[in-house]
């Protein structure tokens, strides 16, 4: 939680004010951070200095790695966040590859669990990480990847945390999570979580022991329209202990979160936080 807020700190202090097209709004940004969880020791990153959805962030998770693409099913498994950009975002809404209420095209879980060849054959990413890993193997390339440029035109937004590496140490399984463009007060709440779920989830169902998730941002940033909240509101309430984490330990395979693991088989034990805070959100 303090590296959270201390990168809050960071872009409020030093951040510089960069005009975004895409959203016409203007950001206060720096570049480069780099974040640190604790698996190992169940020290949960969820943000105590508001009240963080952190269900959602994991049912969002679950779809990318489901290879989800179309809002209803991330709406039908407990998360909201896809609607905006699958259904109010002209770029997309104008697109001839969408193909219809809540599309989100060939975004993440797709290039995860599809990537397409030009053979017409498919890649399944996840799956052969998996694989390996529950064999012992790291071939230093265990890499799930949703960037894949030659699709962006395919897609509503492109991939932010786009690049998820793995490596094995002995039976310590550690997880690095590289995130182009971060929106601090929404997405990173979201993302811390998401990383450290896929580190625990991965080393579950691989038989390993969880280590440390790495998390590198390259520009981290807040949107005018959230600084003064952010400034004046969440930056002068002091931080809880973390919570921690427990994941049904009946979930032993990727099959297993392909189909019948909900939000239910997710608890956080011992999470104090503070009141909730709204945050614009710009599509
Ligand atoms: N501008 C922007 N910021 C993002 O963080 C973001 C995008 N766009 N587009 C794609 C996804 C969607 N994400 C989102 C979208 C909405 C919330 C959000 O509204 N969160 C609320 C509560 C959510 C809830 O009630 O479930 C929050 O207070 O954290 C968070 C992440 C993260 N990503
Ligand atoms: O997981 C996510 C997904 C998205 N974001 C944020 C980062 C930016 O504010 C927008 C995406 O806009 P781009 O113009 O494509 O950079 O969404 C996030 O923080 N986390």
């Amino acid at each position: 939680m303090k590296q959270y807020l201390a990168l809050c700190q960071r872009i409020v202090d030093d951040g510089v004010w960069i005009e975004n097209e895409r959203t016409g709004k203007r950001c206060l940004t720096v570049i480069n951070a780099d974040l640190t969880y604790d698996v190992a020791n169940n020290q949960f990153p969820l943000i105590t200095t508001r009240k963080s959805f952190w269900k959602a962030a994991i049912a969002e998770l679950l779809g990318y790695l489901r290879g989800y693409d179309n809002a209803a099913q991330f709406r039908a498994i407990g998360c909201n966040t896809w609607n905006a950009n699958a259904n109010d975002n002209q770029a997309w809404l104008d697109n001839p590859y969408r193909k219809g209420e809540d599309d989100m095209g060939r975004v993440y879980g797709v290039q995860g669990r599809r990537w397409q060849k030009a053979d017409g054959t498919v890649i399944d990413q996840l799956k052969k990480i998996v694989d390996d890993l529950t064999k012992g193997i790291d071939d230093r390339g265990e890499i799930l990847t949703f960037y894949n440029p030659g699709e962006f035109d395919m897609g509503c937004l492109r991939p932010c945390m786009h690049t998820h590496t793995f490596s094995l140490l002995g039976d310590t399984l550690y997880l690095t999570s590289a995130q182009r463009s971060c929106d601090v007060p929404l997405g990173l709440n979201f993302n811390q979580v998401q990383v450290f779920t896929l580190l625990a989830l991965m080393a579950q169902i691989t038989g390993h022991k969880p280590g440390q998730a790495y998390h590198k941002i390259i520009n981290a940033h807040i949107y005018e329209d959230q600084l003064p909240l952010m400034r004046d509101e969440q930056l002068t309430r002091t931080p809880f202990a973390s919570p921690q984490l427990i994941i049904n330990p009946k979930i032993t395979s990727l099959e297993d979160l392909e189909t019948w693991v909900t939000l239910d088989d997710f608890e956080v034990v011992g999470y104090q936080h503070h009141a909730p805070i709204q945050y614009p959100f710009s599509v």
